[in-house]
């Protein structure tokens, strides 16, 4: 059986969520796979006693989480050796226009430049907007944000953009090619 790690960063637990139904349907496929939260790692994770690694993070303020980055920039010598993946969680993949989509793949391959990193594949994904989760700063920021991205602007309640098709795809294509 492959072992494949799932790693991620979340802040409000989007990412989290996808991290799980990407883990789901690896396991559906045969594989196991092993979900970690980046921001408390267990101690002396190592990447090399994985047979894949799957590692997502969202943006905030136009970057990723700093922990997932400086995950990548510890182990990148084991990511680029084996087969990985990488997805990018934003309100910007929201964007009905796919012109206005571009910024959030921008960010996707700056944080590869920067890290280094060469996955075998990548993703884009749309997150949620928590308005009952957020604190009153955090709400109204996000409502600025929405504005632009979504239109969703009322804050008596929740929205989740994720396209669920797009992450079960992205897990099956990563799983066929483990076997
Ligand atoms: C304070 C705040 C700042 C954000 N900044 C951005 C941003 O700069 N660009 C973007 O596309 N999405 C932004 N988002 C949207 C998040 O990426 C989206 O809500 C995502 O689902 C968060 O994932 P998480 O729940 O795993 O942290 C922001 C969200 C919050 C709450």
């Amino acid at each position: 059986m492959t072992r494949v790690l799932v790693a991620f960063g979340s802040s409000e637990g989007q990412t989290a969520t996808i991290a799980e139904r990407v883990g789901d349907i690896l396991e559906s496929e045969g594989h196991e796979p092993v979900l970690v939260h980046l921001k408390h790692p267990p101690e002396g994770l190592d990447v090399a006693a994985y047979d894949g690694v799957i590692v997502g993070a969202s943006i905030h303020a136009g970057s990723h989480q700093g922990y997932v980055t400086e995950f990548v920039r510890e182990n990148l010598e084991g990511l680029n050796r084996q087969p990985s993946a990488f997805f990018s969680v934003s309100l910007t993949a929201a964007h009905a226009d796919p012109a206005e989509r571009e910024p959030a793949r921008e960010l996707l391959e700056g944080f590869l430049e920067e890290t280094g990193w060469e996955p075998d594949a990548t993703l884009t994904v749309a997150g949620a907007i928590k308005y009952s989760e957020y604190g009153l700063v955090k709400r109204f920021v996000m409502r600025r944000i929405a504005r632009k991205a979504s239109g969703d602007t009322d804050t008596s309640r929740d929205y989740e953009y994720t396209d669920w098709d797009e992450v079960e795809a992205f897990a099956l294509e990563f799983s066929s090619q483990l076997r």
